[in-house]
């Protein structure tokens, strides 16, 4: 089987694997000084809701869609929030070492996996500069990225 057989979610190892690489992730973000601020609000639902957020994105059970208020509510987290680009890169810096340790070895998924993150978090860099009141209309479906990137 070759590896366009699989989806990202498939390949990276399913919601186990993406729950692992977000434990990890955050393990990281609130040991650091410069993004433990920005997640004064921090609860262990955060690590579950990420994972279902991720295992949607790359191909797996629309669940965060279903469940958890879909593509607007996941924008409407980061409102108000004022990320800044130094912030950005950290949060990248912290995810990719998060991929190395817990995603396959395999570099074009992990490519791939680290493209979305760049493109999501400039996303919710620039959403953050938002009002928390602000109307973001409707934002449409959540994404899918695949092994050619955005779908
Ligand atoms: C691809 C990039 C990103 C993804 C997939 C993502 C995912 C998410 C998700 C799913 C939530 C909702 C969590 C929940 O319901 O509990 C959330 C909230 C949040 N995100 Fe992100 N995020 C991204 C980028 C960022 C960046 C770059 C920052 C800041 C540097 C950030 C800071 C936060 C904060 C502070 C919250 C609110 C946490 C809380 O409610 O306490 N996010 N994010």
């Amino acid at each position: 089987m070759t590896e366009r057989a699989t989806n990202l979610y498939e390949a990276v190892g399913g919601i186990d694997a993406l729950r692992r690489l977000s434990e990890t992730f955050y393990e990281g973000v609130l040991a650091d000084p410069l993004l433990a601020p920005v997640f004064a609000n921090f609860t262990r639902t955060h690590i579950e809701h990420v994972a279902v957020w991720l295992a949607e994105i790359f191909g797996g059970p629309a669940r965060f869609t279903a469940e958890l208020g879909g593509h607007q509510a996941l924008l409407r987290a980061h409102l108000g929030l004022s990320i800044s680009e130094e912030q950005r890169t950290r949060w990248m810096e912290l995810m990719a070492t998060a991929v190395d340790k817990e995603l396959p070895v395999n570099e074009l998924l992990r490519r791939r996996v680290m493209e979305y993150f760049d493109w999501g978090t400039r996303i919710a860099r620039d959403v953050s500069a938002g009002p928390v009141a602000e109307d973001l209309g409707d934002p449409g479906p959540t994404p899918r990225w695949g092994w050619d990137g955005l779908v």
